[in-house]
């Protein structure tokens, strides 16, 4: 997140941290007791190898109450991700066990009705990603408020130029942004998640540039599917 602030600990009980080898690599949110989502992107370098999800931190090296590494029974990116653009950049991760819920671990409701969140609403997300040009990498979590901006507008020829889909929304990158490691954060807007944050064109804190989020309620029923026939 570049020039955010430091999240309220343990107010945004449904964030994820994505990691390998004790690395975080990137975010995602709870949206069932054994469930989590975040990005298909972000197993592009993990090669084969599942990722353990830290639930109930602020910190990333603190020790902290509720703080619990879970591991991960199956990884299932959707079927029509892919390397080469941000069409359907969505993974389902299944807990090894049900996540034990309390005030520092809760799920996140997500958008069920597939209608186009206003331009102008003003959104938050959140991740432990870059802070900034650098790649600073922050201990704590850190959040910001975005604008979303119309579908047309992202479109332009000087921004998106025509690749943002209706199952895609954005928001201003003018100076404040999602960047690296903020992947598969979930963009909440009045208080349920419309978006999971994708790279797209990995660009962070430029307007020319805005932040791309891969709607949800467009694969509510891919959702519901897989998390019926894993839990059986
Ligand atoms: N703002 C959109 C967005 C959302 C999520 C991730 C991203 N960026 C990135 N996702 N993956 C990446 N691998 C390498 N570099 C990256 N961006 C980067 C790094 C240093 C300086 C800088 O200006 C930009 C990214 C960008």
């Amino acid at each position: 997140i570049l020039r955010g602030s430091e999240a309220r600990p343990h107010l945004k009980p449904y964030m994820a941290s994505l990691q390998l080898d004790g690395q975080h690599v990137c975010g995602g949110f709870l949206i069932a007791p054994q469930w989590v989502l975040s990005a298909a992107h972000c197993i592009e370098e993990t090669d084969g190898k599942l990722f353990q999800v830290l639930l109930g931190a602020h910190s990333l090296t603190e020790p902290e109450p509720h703080k619990r590494l879970y591991q991960v029974r199956a990884q299932f990116p959707h079927p029509g991700s892919n390397i080469h653009n941000n069409k359907d950049d969505l993974l389902l991760l299944q807990l090894e066990e049900k996540a034990e819920l309390n005030s520092d671990v809760r799920v996140l409701p997500f958008q069920r009705e597939d209608r186009d969140v206003a331009a102008d609403t003003v959104c938050e997300v959140a991740g432990w990603g870059t802070t900034d040009h650098s790649g600073s990498r922050p201990d704590r979590l850190q959040q910001v408020e975005r604008p979303v901006i119309s579908r047309d507008v992202c479109n332009h020829r000087t921004r998106h130029d025509g690749t943002i889909t209706h199952e895609m929304m954005c928001t201003d990158s003018r100076r404040k942004d999602t960047c690296k490691g903020d992947s598969g954060g979930p963009l909440v807007c009045g208080g349920v998640a419309e978006g999971v944050v994708t790279a797209g064109s990995r660009v962070c804190g430029n307007y020319k540039k805005p932040a791309i989020y891969t709607r949800i309620a467009p694969y509510a029923a891919w959702i519901d599917g897989v998390m019926a026939s894993a839990d059986g």
